[in-house]
């Protein structure tokens, strides 16, 4: 009795061992394709956890110090950092982001001496250091464009004499990559990197992290600039845009409802894609395991290898140093 091909054809048997496997395996994972995301605060020799992501922690500048440490030792080569600004150095116009001796500043700096090889990426976005909350200038209830982008542009520039290797523009403001690398440029940064969140959702995935950096919008939502979950075109046109403009990198964000944005954008731009496996991916993941209804080092094992496998040649990810770890053991 045949059926079609079968006998003779036995997709299973490249199945039988792992070292079977491993060998037709079509993507691969790899520390270096992780950027870790880092939270650090003011103060010393303290860590908080943050409430909504458990095991990971907003650290003042000394133990992140450590914790870099770590990751290097796992082989992460990439961090991308974020600042938590205290609320009375928030305003409408940012204007604590643009401080050289700002915390973020300071950051970079630390992170570039004491660890010269790691990557060093920055959130460039104002909605840390804005007493609205949200990623521009407000007015009228309006989140003005143009003028954000020149808050932003400076804010790359003052990242980049900081000693930043890349900044990472995660506002969504129109215009602000060509923007910043004429800014970069002129200022003679011209080697530092642009990392542009091209394809950003309107997205609840990130409610984890705004109570990690107590960024939450103070009015509205996020939807007149960040787009809308139902659309994949418009996503290429801003990644196209994005790679016109001067992005080194393009990024989709959120990661696991998109994983056909990041198969659209790779195949309509040549430079590296990168994903960011945001914080509600991570809590999700986290909070199944806890109730035991996951296994959690598998389901983000899969996960991760599905980035790769959608089109991503790099992750932003709070689990790059947990998969590592476990890519080193085997
Ligand atoms: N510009 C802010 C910013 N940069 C990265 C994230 C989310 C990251 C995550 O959820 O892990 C956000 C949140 C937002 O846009 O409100
Ligand atoms: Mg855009």
């Amino acid at each position: 009795m045949t059926h079609g091909q079968f006998p003779y054809i036995r997709g299973r048997r490249l199945r039988t061992s792992s070292a079977m496997r491993e060998m037709v395996a079509e993507h691969h994972l790899k520390p270096a394709d992780f950027i870790a995301p880092v939270f650090v605060m003011e103060g010393d020799n303290s860590r908080v956890e943050i409430p909504s992501m458990p095991g990971y922690y907003r650290y003042s500048l000394d133990l992140l110090m450590d914790e870099i440490g770590e990751l290097k030792e796992v082989g992460v080569r990439s961090v991308l950092v974020f600042a938590k600004v205290p609320d009375e150095k928030k305003d409408n116009r940012g204007t604590e982001a643009l401080n050289p001796e700002g915390l973020m500043q300071r950051a970079v700096r630390t992170i570039k001496k004491q660890f010269p090889e790691m990557l060093v990426m920055t959130d460039v976005a104002m909605d840390p250091y804005s007493s609205y909350g949200h990623d521009g200038i407000v007015e009228d209830g309006e989140i003005l464009n143009d003028e954000s982008v020149e808050v932003l542009a400076k804010m790359a520039v003052s990242h980049a004499a900081a000693g930043a290797d890349m900044v990472a523009p995660s506002d969504m403001m129109d215009g602000r990559i060509a923007a910043m690398r004429e800014s970069l440029d002129e200022a003679g940064f011209k080697h530092t990197g642009l990392m542009a969140y091209s394809a950003k959702y309107a997205s609840s995935y990130y409610g984890p992290f705004r109570d990690a950096l107590d960024s939450a919008p103070g009015f509205g939502d996020k939807k007149t600039y960040q787009m809308d979950p139902a659309n994949v075109r418009e996503a290429v046109r801003e990644a196209k845009l994005d790679e016109q403009e001067g992005a080194d990198i393009v990024m989709v964000k959120p990661g696991l409802p998109y994983l056909d944005v990041i198969r659209a954008v790779r195949e309509n731009v040549s430079v590296p894609v990168s994903v960011y496996n945001v914080s509600g991916e991570y809590a999700m993941l986290k909070a199944a395991a806890e109730k035991g209804w996951l296994n959690e080092e598998q389901a983000m094992m899969e996960a991760l290898v599905g980035f790769k496998r959608a089109g991503a040649d790099l992750i932003a990810t709070y689990f790059a140093k947990a998969a590592s770890e476990l890519l080193n053991d085997y």
